[in-house]
């Protein structure tokens, strides 16, 4: 066990993400009380059934008093009516995070709700899965993946080592980046692949009504990577496209560039365009390897490890 870090947090949003933090928090002892707040009252119900906060709070703004750090864990989309509705509760001196998969949009919803006497230092650990809600989290969810810290303009350093010192006890290993990079990055490694996922997915669906159900039946290791990802909370990504418009674009044009010309050397033969390609391709991943980056989540299921 640690020593607090903080002795009051407060996690408004109780799905997967805030859950996992939680049943983290207690295994290192990062906090003295943890308060939560979700919005509806069914969540609220099952995070006191399942022990999930030390208080679950009927209000936000409820859930935020007196709390040394609030950590806003709702979809990126409601970010901002979020910070806008605890903005009068919060402790001067107490430190702002969220967990939102999309920085610079979070930033520019939040930051102009917070009153000056507080400190916002947005974060995003890189680690997640494709269930969602109260019941889907566990302790060992963050271990040993990132957390990235986006410190904006004036982030009091103090804050912002706190909060990592914060993020390593839950298990993290933590980064700094800035908001329009990290958009761009998450882009590329997170969110058009998930669009891709989904694509694919619904390809599958519509030829399955011509092939019967055989594409599911005889669906290949490769194709139910894509239906776990596909499977990710409808919110949460409709969110993600939303917020980081931009970068996704951009990612999803030269994804689109690169599949024609693909396709182009499907349709000429040129078997030499594919290999070169795929060879390519496969030293990529022999490099994350070879680097010991390959740190994909092991795929615990929903309520399958210990919560303690
Ligand atoms: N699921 C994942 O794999 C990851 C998600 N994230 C980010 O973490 C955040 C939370 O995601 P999850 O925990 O997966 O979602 P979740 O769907 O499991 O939980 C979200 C919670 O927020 C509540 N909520 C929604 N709108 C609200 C509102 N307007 N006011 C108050 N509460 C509201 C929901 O009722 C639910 O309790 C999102 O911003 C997401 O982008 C970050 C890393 C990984
Ligand atoms: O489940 C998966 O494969 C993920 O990619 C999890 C994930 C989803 C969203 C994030 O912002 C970070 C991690």
């Amino acid at each position: 066990m640690s020593t607090p870090i903080y002795d009051r947090v407060a996690l408004i949003g109780l799905g997967l993400i805030a859950s996992s933090m939680f049943w983290a928090i207690k295994r290192a002892g990062l906090a003295g009380e943890v308060t939560g707040y979700a919005r509806s009252e069914e969540t609220r119900h099952t995070a006191r059934r399942i022990g999930l906060c030390d208080r679950v709070c009927d209000s936000a703004i409820e859930a935020v008093e007196g709390a040394d750090l609030v950590v806003l864990c709702v979809p990126v989309g409601a970010m901002g009516k979020v910070a806008a509705e605890i903005a009068p509760a919060l402790k001067s001196g107490a430190t702002v995070s969220d967990v939102g998969s999309v920085k610079r949009h979070v930033i520019e919803a939040v930051s102009p709700h917070l009153p000056e006497n507080v400190h916002f230092v947005p974060a995003h650990p890189l680690a997640g899965t494709e269930h969602s809600g109260p019941e889907s989290g566990f302790a060992e969810l963050f271990d040993n993946r990132w957390c990235l810290l986006v410190p904006v303009e004036n982030s009091d350093p103090a804050a912002v080592a706190r909060l990592r010192q914060f993020w390593q006890g839950i298990g993290a290993n933590v980064d700094e980046m800035e908001a329009d990079h990290h958009d761009l990055v998450l882009a590329v490694t997170s969110h058009a692949p998930h669009l891709i996922a989904y694509t694919m997915v619904g390809v599958a669906d519509d030829l399955r009504r011509v092939t019967d159900s055989e594409v599911i039946k005889y669906s290949a290791a490769g194709f139910r990577d894509f239906t776990r990802i596909a499977a990710s909370d409808p919110t949460m990504w409709r969110d993600v496209f939303l917020s980081n418009k931009d970068a996704t674009l951009e990612i999803l044009g030269r994804f689109t560039e690169e599949l024609f010309a693909l396709q182009r050397a499907i349709r000429t033969g040129d078997g030499q365009h594919l290999f070169d390609y795929f060879t390519r391709t496969r030293a990529i991943r022999r490099g994350i390897i070879d680097a010991g980056q390959d740190t994909a989540a092991p795929d615990f299921g929903r309520g399958a490890t210990p919560k303690t």
